[in-house]
């Protein structure tokens, strides 16, 4: 069942100057937006009484002592607390968090999954979350878990917020509406949204069935990387990213709210929208992105660059330059490199690979990583082309050459990545995966020349 939001109950931001369709433009901006005129207060954040009586109440994403501290302050009808009767325990079996280590279960090598299927039985995002992954450790709030989700019905009336972790969403089939406290944001494949720690929402299908990967990142929020000598320009600009405008809804009705908290999953029930915050200011709010408005920078003479120069969103860890989580996007982009194996090189890596197809080829794997697909490359482990890729690419002619109708995605991680048991007994697994190197033959015969 699709029930998308009724407009009529949902009072939200007159679009003004410097915002698009209900966004506003800039990462980590400090923003104002109210649905109400005068609901925001001026100068100060807790004036004695607030206009329209509303309660005043701060959002904090970070330590109050933060270097930058990103926070924001909500003017709402009722205060959060208004929310929390008695948390019941409820099992979602399917949404793990680390550790999550099985013994039956190995994780050590390289794997791939076709798409997992759409079952037929109608699932939230909620019950269809199918964790795949999880490295690290929740409640230190270290790493991460990364998740699919088939998503056939909208939550109606219940909520939904993770005290553990930002959730990164990268749809790859559907559309899905996030109605948050701060306002809603919409997104389709070719675009990412981000829901901050602590924030409340609703999700809506506005067209499904609804495929995509989450990357639940347990550390230190996502950012825009350093970029060094590449200097302000490219990459992912700032501006791109929105950030929406205050909406509300004013309605009584019996609901739940479920609160993901050090890995598990309680619900508590209330008699009214939370999504009740008329005007909010500050820098802490939910944002959404346009994966094509990524400008790729790669190399333009000869070799192959780390994928780290196709960072769109680092996550530190405490050590500099050794993310938590790197947010990587294979996109279209011209080859030119001369005398270059173009495509990725055979390597291990200390940092373990998980990635996923949006849409179209991947240029080290022609055949068998597909769109809806992902692939795990664990810590150490070697990969590199399959031999169809390596054949092709050592032997092309080298003119320019437009990877066209691509994009893939990793979500990188310093923390080794484990299976689920779904991962590894449910989700369609490429068993025969490791054979796509069986063939790659010696070359090598003690004689000097190119082979
Ligand atoms: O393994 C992969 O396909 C991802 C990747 C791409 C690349 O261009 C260089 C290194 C790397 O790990
Ligand atoms: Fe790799």
């Amino acid at each position: 069942m699709n029930r998308p939001i009724d407009p009529h109950q949902l009072t939200q931001a007159a679009t003004t100057v410097g915002t698009t369709e209900g966004y506003m433009p800039g990462w980590g901006n400090d923003f104002e937006t109210e649905a109400l005129p005068g609901a925001l207060p001026q100068g100060m954040n807790s004036p004695q009484k607030c206009n329209y009586g509303l309660y005043g109440e701060q959002l904090s994403g970070t330590a109050f002592t933060a270097t930058r501290p990103e926070r924001t302050w909500c003017y709402r009808i009722r205060p959060s607390v208004k929310h929390s009767h008695r948390y019941e325990k409820i099992d979602l079996p399917y949404w793990k968090s680390a550790p999550c280590i099985d013994p039956d279960v190995i994780s050590l090598g390289q794997y791939r999954w076709d798409p997992v299927a759409h079952s037929g039985a109608g699932l939230t995002w909620l019950t269809g979350m199918r964790t795949m992954t999880t490295a690290g450790d929740v409640n230190t709030q270290t790493g991460m878990a990364s998740h699919i989700y088939l998503v056939t019905e909208s939550m109606v009336d219940d909520y939904f917020f993770s005290a553990d972790s930002e959730l990164l969403v990268v749809p790859q089939e559907g559309r899905l509406r996030f109605a948050t406290e701060l306002g809603i944001i919409d997104v389709e494949p070719k675009e990412i949204a981000i829901l901050p720690r602590g924030l409340v929402y609703r999700v809506e299908v506005l067209e499904g069935p609804c495929r995509g990967f989450v990357c639940e990142n347990y550390g230190q929020k996502f950012e825009l990387p350093g970029r060094g000598p590449i200097g302000a320009n490219c990459m992912a600009n700032p501006r791109d990213f929105k950030s929406p405008v205050a909406a509300f809804e004013d309605r009584e009705a019996p609901s739940t709210v479920t609160v993901k908290w050090c890995g598990q999953f309680h619900t508590t029930k209330i008699g009214h929208s939370p999504l009740d915050v008329v005007a909010w200011h500050g820098n802490y709010a939910p944002v959404k992105y346009d994966l094509r408005t990524y400008c790729p920078v790669g190399a333009i003479l000869f070799d192959h660059p780390d994928p780290s120069i196709f960072t769109v969103l680092t996550a530190p860890s405490g050590v500099p330059g050794t993310a938590n989580i790197d947010f990587v996007l294979f996109r279209e982009r011209w080859m030119v490199m001369e005398d270059t194996f173009r495509p990725p090189w055979y390597h291990k890596n200390i940092m373990s690979e998980l990635m996923g197809n949006i849409y179209g080829q991947y240029d080290a794997k022609p055949q068998g990583f597909v769109p809806g697909g992902m692939s795990l490359h664990n810590m150490m482990l070697p990969h590199g082309p399959d031999k169809e890729a390596f054949e092709k690419a050592s032997n092309a002619n080298l003119g320019p050459d437009k990877l066209d109708q691509t994009m893939s995605f990793m979500f990188e991680t310093r923390f080794p990545q484990h299976l689920t048991e779904f991962a590894a007994k449910e989700a369609p697994l490429q068993d025969d995966y490791i054979d796509c190197w069986t063939s790659l033959e010696k070359k090598f015969d003690g004689t000097p020349g190119k082979k």
